[in-house]
């Protein structure tokens, strides 16, 4: 037989025996006996290139050899080669088989580290050839040999055989990559059933978390979102499996919004399909985040990332990390499948959370409107609040100058007078002169609160979260947010209230009794007072902080007696005003009445005046008031018919003047006619007054 018929019948032989082999391990072992037999080659290896050329991995190779058992052989397996190192530029680069001896095998890059291994098991050489189909490289054979002189002449036959291994192994490759489209089908099948209707970001971590990381051995992964401006990403869902003490540092990281245009999100726009990330590199460039900076703590070393696309537009990504394992073609088509679901679960989320917000703004926006109308509705029954502020005095016009150039401020204001100067008429008169004025201005009285209300009453609170708390309840910061709130009486304070208040004025956010959540306020604060804050402060009574945060633009309110000129004005402005209320037809006052007026000493001030004068309109006959009740004097007329004042305490004269009328009234505090009434009051401030300044009923004759 001629040794061009000998090789023929061997190559013949050659594949009838891997023509039999059932499975890719049953192959391995065959072609490892055949090429034994053929040429003395002891190991062998079929590396498969990836089809962008980049990478190569070990695809037919025979278990059952020393080298299969050492237990390197698994990583070996897994990993890939990089296809443009300088051992497989080499290896590419070479027109023939490849014979080298141990020591030329030694000497080529990055195989030195197998030397003691290779010697140990007897390797003499080892030797490579490129297998190519319709001229193109697909693979390369490598393999050590104990004979390499008597493989030298028989290079025809071995080139011949890598051929036949070429189809085979294409064959395979074929095969396998059908099954693994069939396996893609059916994954993706089962996620698209799972993940289409997912509606919230819990359920979708779930399914990524159970699924995808088992898929893609996946050791952390995180999904980032494109924002709503289309300027910033931010991040969606996060898995980083990261130590405790990273924790609190992620969770700053997570929170923040990133430029699109940054180094590594820049690179996933741009990407077609996968694109690895090195994080060192990224960290380098000159638009790299902070959050960059936190993986390379984190350890992380590369990371693959895709985009996650509806049409052309980029919404978002995933980002995984399994360590120096790159893709494979068959791995990145299935994870395109994959993100393209995604896709549409993440943007479905992201829409249905835009409507769930929208809808809980408009809850909000309904409840807030429900509350401010029976806020109104109380405030219509007991407010006079369009009255005008009356006067032309010096000091009034010095109050309305000061109105108009705070209102349109935002500035905080302190209203400084006794009791019924007007100080809740110029509260209104900045408000109105402010652009809150279509919002709210809302009054809390701080002294008509028992001290354990006021904080609910300022904060709200949330059901159940003390005892009769049945309704969750919005507080008046919140119901005041976008207006005013006025903070009437702030003098009676608590300590304790008075140090949460100014929390709240620092930090322009509330949180409800029993809440979990803050909430921001904007709302415009205007306090009063008819107590002297300075020696409150002096006394330990009023917290000096809180003094100077409301401190800020103080106004005084003259009191009446040092006003008489505007006591005629306002005399008549209050007769035209019961008159049209009550239908009497009064119409002024005599100049008797005027003068007595203006000796007495209004410690009421304008609210004892008005008072004074609708009592009196409904008791005259004739068109002019022609007598005035005024309560005991306090005062005694000199000679001239000037007033002598006798010098009191303001408290002195209010006890006096709480005495006086409740002996007018008999006793009675409430009803019509009742002191409270007479005095302008609420019944319960007037209690609580009375209680403070030790007037007991029973003192009242
Ligand atoms: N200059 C004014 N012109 C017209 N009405 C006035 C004027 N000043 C006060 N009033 C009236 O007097 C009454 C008391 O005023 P207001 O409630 O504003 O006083 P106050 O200083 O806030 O009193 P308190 O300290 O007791 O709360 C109100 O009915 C108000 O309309």
């Amino acid at each position: 037989m001629s040794d061009i018929s000998r090789d023929l019948a061997k190559i013949l032989a050659f594949s009838n025996a891997i023509a039999s082999a059932t499975d890719k391990y049953v192959l391995g072992a065959i072609i490892g006996e055949q090429l034994n037999d053929l040429f003395g080659i002891y190991e062998y290896c079929i590396y498969i290139n990836s089809r962008d050329g980049r990478w190569s991995w070990p695809y037919i190779f025979d278990v059952d050899t020393q080298i299969a058992r050492q237990p390197e052989f698994q990583s070996w397996i897994d990993a890939p080669n990089d296809l443009n190192d300088d051992l497989h530029r080499y290896v590419k680069s070479a027109q023939d088989v490849i014979l080298l001896d141990l020591e030329g095998y030694l000497s080529l890059p990055g195989t030195a580290q197998y030397r003691q291994m290779l010697e140990s098991i007897g390797v003499k050489g080892w030797g490579c050839h490129t297998i190519r189909l319709a001229d193109e490289q697909v693979a390369f054979l490598t393999f050590h040999h104990t004979q390499i002189e008597e493989m030298k002449p028989r290079l025809g036959l071995f080139k011949s055989i890598c051929s036949q291994l070429g189809i085979t192994a294409s064959n395979l490759l074929s095969r396998d990559e059908l099954e693994q489209r069939e396996r893609e089908k059916t994954i993706l099948l089962s996620l698209s059933t799972e993940i289409a209707s997912l509606k919230i970001r819990d359920d979708l971590f779930q399914v990524v978390n159970a699924k995808i990381k088992d898929i893609f051995s996946v050791t952390q992964f995180g999904i980032v979102k494109v924002d709503e401006d289309g300027k910033t990403h931010s991040a969606f869902m996060m898995d980083l499996g990261l130590s405790k003490s990273y924790q609190a540092e992620y969770e700053r990281i997570a929170a923040l919004k990133y430029s699109i245009h940054d180094s590594v999100f820049q690179k996933i726009i741009d990407a077609q399909e996968t694109v690895v990330i090195n994080v060192e590199e990224v960290s380098a460039e000159p638009n790299c985040s902070e959050y960059v900076g936190f993986w390379k703590r984190a350890g992380f070393v590369s990371l693959v990332c895709f985009p996650l696309r509806m049409g052309d537009e980029t919404i978002g990504a995933i980002l995984m990390n399994r360590g120096k394992k790159p893709f494979k073609s068959s791995e990145t088509h299935l994870l395109k499948g994959i993100c393209a679901q995604l896709s549409v679960a993440v943007s479905n989320i992201l829409a249905n959370e835009k409507v769930m917000r929208q809808l809980a703004e408009i809850n909000q926006y309904k409840q807030q409107l429900e509350d401010e109308k029976v806020y109104l509705q109380e405030e219509i029954k007991t407010a006079s609040n369009t009255t005008d502020f009356i006067g032309a005095s010096p000091e009034v016009k010095k109050v309305m100058r000061l109105v108009g150039t705070v209102g349109p401020t935002d500035s905080t204001v302190l209203l400084l007078g006794e009791t019924g100067t007007g100080k809740e008429l110029v509260a209104r008169a900045i408000h109105n002169n402010s652009s809150r004025k279509n919002k709210l201005m809302v009054k809390i009285n701080c002294a008509a609160l028992p001290p354990t209300m006021i904080e609910s009453e300022l904060f709200g609170h949330e059901r159940g979260s003390f005892t009769g708390a049945h309704e969750r309840r919005i507080g008046k910061f919140e119901l005041a947010h976008g207006g005013t709130l006025f903070l009437d009486e702030v003098g009676e304070m608590p300590l304790d209230m008075q140090a949460k208040l100014l929390r709240v004025l620092q930090e322009k956010e509330i949180e409800r009794l029993g809440g979990k959540t803050t909430i921001k306020v904007d709302v415009r604060i205007i306090a009063a007072t008819n107590r002297d804050l300075e020696k409150e402060m002096a006394e330990g009574r009023f917290r000096s902080d809180l003094f100077y945060r409301l401190n800020i633009f103080p106004i005084h309110l003259p009191p009446l007696r040092t006003r008489q000129e505007d006591i005629p004005m306002l005399v008549n402005y209050f007769i035209g005003k019961f008159a049209k209320k009550t239908g009497m037809k009064v119409e002024g006052a005599t100049n008797n009445v005027m003068l007595e007026m203006k000796r007495y000493s209004w410690p009421g001030n304008v609210r004892e005046l008005e008072h004074l004068i609708e009592r009196s309109v409904l008791l005259e006959s004739g068109p002019i008031i022609k007598q005035i009740h005024l309560p005991t004097p306090k005062t005694a007329i000199n000679g001239d018919g000037e007033p002598i004042f006798r010098l009191v305490t303001i408290e002195e004269n209010e006890r006096q003047h709480i005495f006086d009328t409740l002996n007018y009234c008999s006793g009675r505090i409430t009803g019509v006619g009742g002191a409270a009434e007479i005095l302008g009051l609420p019944a319960s401030t007037l209690h609580s007054k009375m209680k403070k300044l030790g007037i007991r009923r029973t003192h009242v004759k």
